[in-house]
């Protein structure tokens, strides 16, 4: 068998293209754009070109983009006290500060601040227990935009055996929140997981979100399974390459002789990300103005 690629950057700008048509209509009803509010704090490289790309996506799609780039010296206090200027601030309807923070920044504390109402990441305790008990919030965009590919692919998941590796807060408890929602059979896999093959091999969907460059082998997999791979690893510079090749969780090559279809690293998740992103920012400012938020985006 030879999967079929799942093309998550085409999906994602057809998305972003709703959402943009979505968010001119808005202006037109609101008087004004909708806002997203990015806060990044250093100077990390990688944080800096995702900042940059979702600035361009936003703006691309008929919003407002605040970007707030402070030091990397900078104390918890005065981004909290920035956190409070964004949520006063009617202009800014999403908010996202940039994780990792550095060291000396209490993360938790930093979330904790942001207005719910605001929080398009879904990181606040507040959403994750809407989300946990079936409340409408912000759900994070990385398990979201799993969720839209996996039933763009297969329809009603309904009694599938589902496979979360990784239990982090952001993506795979949130995931795994979803898929049971949607009626999948959920297990949660991760480091302490005995013989995570045999676990792997049981399942239908596979979603891997643990950070391990290539860990997920073509032998774990059921033969037809549907492969979202969450991972996004830079492997060291092989001979003559300036930057390491992009890589996922998944060893991509040999899974795609096994699986039906799979997500490939870049051009998979990791475009989805962003588009929930504008999605929810949308989301946001319609509740904030009062108006119904748009169906069928
Ligand atoms: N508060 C917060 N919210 C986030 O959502 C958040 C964050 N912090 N910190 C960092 C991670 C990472 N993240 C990505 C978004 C898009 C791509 C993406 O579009 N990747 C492309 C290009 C990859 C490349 O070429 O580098 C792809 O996979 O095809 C990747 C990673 C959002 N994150
Ligand atoms: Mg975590």
């Amino acid at each position: 068998m030879v999967a079929e690629t799942i093309d998550g950057k085409a999906f994602a700008a057809r998305l972003r293209e709703r959402v943009g048509e979505a968010a001119a209509r808005f202006e037109e009803k609101a008087g004004r754009k909708a806002g997203l509010a990015v806060v990044l704090v250093g100077e990390d490289p990688a944080s800096q070109v995702y900042v940059r790309s979702k600035g361009k996506a936003t703006l691309a799609a008929s919003m407002n983009s605040f970007e707030h780039r402070l030091e990397a010296d900078t104390s918890q206090d005065d981004l909290l006290a920035l956190v409070e200027r964004l949520n006063a601030d009617d202009a800014v309807d999403g908010i996202l500060v940039q994780l990792p923070l550095p060291a000396h920044i209490d993360a938790q504390a930093v979330i904790a601040a942001i207005d719910p109402d605001k929080d398009v990441d879904g990181f606040h305790v507040t959403n994750a227990g809407r989300l946990a008990v079936g409340q409408a919030g912000f759900v994070p965009c990385t398990p979201m935009g799993c969720m839209m590919l996996l039933t763009d692919r297969l329809g009603d998941l309904s009694g599938l055996d589902a496979v979360v590796i990784g239990r982090s807060n952001i993506v795979g408890k949130p995931m795994a929140q979803l898929l049971l929602d949607a009626n999948a059979t959920v297990t949660i896999a991760h480091s302490r997981t005995r013989d995570l093959a045999a676990v792997v091999r049981r399942a239908d969907i596979v979603v891997a979100a643990v950070g391990r460059a290539e860990m997920v082998k073509a032998e774990w997999l059921k033969p037809g399974a549907t492969v979202i791979d969450v991972g996004i690893n830079r492997l060291p510079p092989a001979d003559g390459e300036e930057k390491g090749r992009l890589v996922g969780d998944v060893d991509y090559g040999p899974a795609s002789q096994v699986a039906s279809a799979i997500t490939p690293v870049p051009g998979g998740v990791g475009p989805m990300t962003i588009a929930v992103l504008l999605r929810n920012t949308l989301v946001a400012a319609h509740r904030n103005a009062g108006l119904t938020a748009p169906e069928g985006i």
